[in-house]
């Protein structure tokens, strides 16, 4: 059985994928470990769903299924970089692609006309969106950023923009009528099964979703988005934003909640946009216009209209730009706004990276300005606006003398919002949505809808939540630094999961450790001020709050979430590592394809690999997948110390040059170390040699750059192309040749 599952992803990862992973191969031989890659990028998950379409040889086998089934067992360790979560948009250009290289897919039904598009639709809509993670991650979450990286970081701050306290920037968030307030949570005493079904107004029922199985102890929560208010507190906001002068920007998750954000996205761009929706509407609906898909396919769309019309359209779209308040520019060279593509406006990227850039976003010149910024649910939207109100007081942070908050985050078995687009509907009409027990009959929860509201029920069940408090109080003990869990009593899930907290800890061993449960405004202004002042605070969150919390302080004290250790205890005993927060970085490899510069930084995938050959050497008693290990990170330190991350510019060094040196100072780690001979003496010529060839390695690497590149696809690149674009040395691949 092979020891370690690397996963092939896509973009940027996948890229650096194929100079790296050579490198762990060749090492890990030495230690009679096997690497064994599996499929998850978005083009082997489309051809794994669709065997029916292929022929014998196309066929793929389903890698995300066999990983999800090994991550339930004690022998995983599993390395996960990251993948694409594809929007529509996305999804439709990677099936175009495959089609064009001979797949005979079919096209992603839009409005499934009959029984077999509607299954073909629902085998697209599985892939759709967050469809790896959440298979994967049957544990918690560990995420910090390790000391040699803090101390990198204060050694060679990156940039942090100033903040002004004339600053206008804010969050626009609702105050009624939205997930927030509608909640309502309760915790069973029985495990049963529930039914989700909504009851028209002429008494008809529809049943939305039966059997959900639920356990005992497990708490569900439900609630809605009121379409009414929701249109209302957008109009109000974009208008103030053109009365304000500020820009206007959108910031959703409609990756892992792909099925109520795309709809709020929707709405957006019908907002923005009114007049010309309500003049062109026909117009739309013959040529298929969807506004959740976004401005961009909005424009394609309309070339296939008569020039005039297209003209027509075109400028009544320009003229409401002219018009409006202006949008904040995910690109300003290439003229791509905020609400081009729903999935360039992540909410846990896209704010940190404004809060770090004085609280500003591009406008269409280019140039930095103030923005609303507008979350439209509540839930928490509060923890951006005490972060901005922190750094309108106190002004930026430094990098150089802030502390640092590792977050332990409540993921396992789908939790919370993060699991519920199976059970998230927009509503069809009027009535009453109810979650129904099965067995008792009894309505557990119930809702009044309109037609457009957007109701969701989540999860979380109880053995999740006991894991994630031993690994707050496991992490507080290990660092002796003080938890807070942002809990907030007021919220009715928050309410739920504070009565379990609040019983598991006295069952564990807290003694003399500072543990502290407040809501997470009042979280967020605790950890700021002691982050200002240097100190460290865990934050122990819910899931949600896991993804944005482990964006913006990596963000803020090391310059990017891709520094950052990243682990999964999985509750079976197995380790899944991941690698990074962030995500599969696009825009790298436009530069990589444009001028042959790859800036993707692998220190994410580092660190994985030292905890996972460290997590298989104690496992199997594998003393040298130990050595390897430490032996690693002693290279990675090293690796920080002389700075060898890739450079953003064509012409230094980039992440093929960057997997050289770290090559080059973990084979002299394990040259200087006496805890296993034998890999000394494998690895004491291999350091002398990538020393004495170190020049012309470099140098063939660089040749490599400046000019553009061809991989043959962008969701499927050709193997052989990549390979060959990316181990370009001869050098350095006859030497890893010899281990
Ligand atoms: N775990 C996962 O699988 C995740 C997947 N994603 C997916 O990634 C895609 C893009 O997401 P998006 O929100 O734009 O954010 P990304 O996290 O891909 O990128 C945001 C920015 O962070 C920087 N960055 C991230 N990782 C690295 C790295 N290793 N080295 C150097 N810089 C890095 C880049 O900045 P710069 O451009 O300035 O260099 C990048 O543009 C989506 O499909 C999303 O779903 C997102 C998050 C996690
Ligand atoms: O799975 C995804 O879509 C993104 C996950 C993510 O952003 C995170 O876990 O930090
Ligand atoms: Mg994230």
């Amino acid at each position: 059985m092979p020891n370690i599952f690397y996963t092939k992803t896509d973009e940027a990862p996948a890229l650096a994928t194929q100079s790296f992973l050579p490198i762990i191969k060749a090492f890990s031989k030495t230690a009679g470990i096997s690497i064994e890659t599996k499929d998850i990028s978005l083009a082997g998950r489309i051809l794994a769903a669709f065997p029916d379409f292929l022929s014998a040889e196309q066929q793929k086998s389903d890698d995300l299924e066999a990983l999800g089934t090994l991550a339930k067992s004690p022998d995983a360790n599993i390395i996960k970089l990251p993948n694409i979560s594809a929007s529509i948009p996305q999804l439709k250009e990677a099936i175009t692609e495959l089609q064009a290289k001979g797949y005979a897919l079919p096209d992603y039904p839009d409005e499934p006309e009959n029984n077999k598009q509607q299954e073909i639709k629902s085998r697209y809509d599985k892939i759709k969106g967050s469809a790896v993670n959440p298979v994967l991650r049957e544990g918690n979450s560990d995420r910090r950023a390790p000391r040699p990286i803090k101390n990198y970081a204060k050694k060679n701050p990156h940039s942090m923009g100033a903040w002004e306290k004339s600053s206008k920037t804010h969050v626009a968030t609702m105050s009624s009528g939205d997930f927030r307030s509608n909640e309502i949570s309760l915790t069973l005493p029985e495990a049963t099964s529930v039914d989700i079904r909504l009851t028209n107004e002429r008494g008809e029922v529809d049943i939305l979703k039966s059997g959900i199985a639920l356990q005992k102890g497990e708490i569900i929560d439900a609630t809605v988005m009121r379409r009414a208010s929701l249109l209302e507190f957008l109009k109000r906001e974009f208008e103030n934003a053109r009365k304000e002068g500020t820009l206007l920007s959108l910031h959703l998750k409609a990756t892992m909640m792909k099925v109520s954000d795309p709809i709020i996205f929707g709405h957006a761009l019908e907002t923005y946009f009114r007049d010309v929706f309500d003049q062109y509407g026909d117009t739309f609906e013959k040529i298929g216009v969807d506004a959740r898909e976004g401005l961009e396919i909005l424009f394609n769309k309309l070339r296939s209209l008569p020039a005039e019309e297209h003209n027509a359209i075109s400028s009544a779209l320009q003229k409401a730009m002219q018009h409006g308040p202006s949008l904040a520019m995910v690109n300003s060279d290439k003229g791509i706004t905020n609400l081009h593509v729903p999935s360039d406006i992540i909410i846990d990227a896209s704010m940190p990276a404004m809060i770090r850039n004085s609280g500003q976003m591009w406008n269409s010149k280019g140039e930095p300005q103030d923005t609303k910024a507008v979350i439209p649910d509540s839930s928490y939207a509060g923890i951006y606006q005490a972060t901005i109100d922190f750094c309108k007081t106190h002004g930026a942070f430094d990098p150089k003398t802030m502390g640092t908050v590792p977050n332990v985050g409540l993921m396992a078995q789908k939790a919370e919002e993060y699991g519920s687009h199976d059970k998230t509907f927009e509503i069809a009409e009027s009535g009453t949505v109810e979650v129904v027990d099965k067995e008792s009959g009894k309505v557990l929860i119930q809702h009044q809808v309109n037609p457009g509201d957007i109701w969701r029920m989540c999860q979380v069940k109880d053995a999740p939540v006991r894991d994630w408090v031993k690994l707050a109080v496991t992490r507080a003990r290990a660092t002796q630094t003080p938890a807070i869990f942002w809990l907030d009593e007021k919220r009715a899930h928050d309410a739920e999961l504070i009565k379990k907290v609040k019983a598991y800890l006295p069952e564990l061993d807290i003694a003399g450790l500072d543990i502290q449960i407040c809501d997470p405004v009042e979280a967020t202004k605790r950890t700021l001020h002691r982050l200002k002042q240097g100190k460290d605070t865990i934050s122990v969150t819910g899931n949600v709050l896991r993804d944005y919390l482990t964006d913006l302080f990596p963000i803020l004290e090391v310059g990017t979430s891709a520094k950052m250790l990243s682990i999964v205890p999985l509750m079976n005993g197995g380790g899944l590592f991941e690698t990074g927060a962030g995500g599969s970085a696009p825009k790298h490899v436009e530069q990589f394809l444009e001028e042959g510069h790859l800036r993707w930084d692998s220190l994410g995938e580092f660190m994985a690999l030292a905890v996972s050959l460290d997590f298989l050497g104690n496992k199997y008693k594998n003393s040298k997948a130990m050595v390897l290990g430490s032996t690693l990170d002693q290279a990675t330190e090293q690796f920080l110390e002389e700075d060898r991350s890739p450079s953003r510019k064509v012409g230094e060094l980039d992440t093929r040059g960057s997997h050289f040196y770290l090559a080059l100072y973990w084979a002299k780690a394990l040259a200087d170390q006496s805890d296993n001979l034998e890999l000394k003496d494998k690895f004491s010529p291999l350091a002398e040699m990538l020393e004495s060839q170190k020049e012309k390695i470099l140098q063939e690497l660089l040749d490599a750059q400046g000019k553009p590149q061809d991989i043959g696809g962008y969701y499927l690149p050709d193997p052989q192309m990549i390979k060959e674009a990316m181990r370009p040395s001869t050098t350095l691949n006859k030497i890893l040749d010899q281990l």
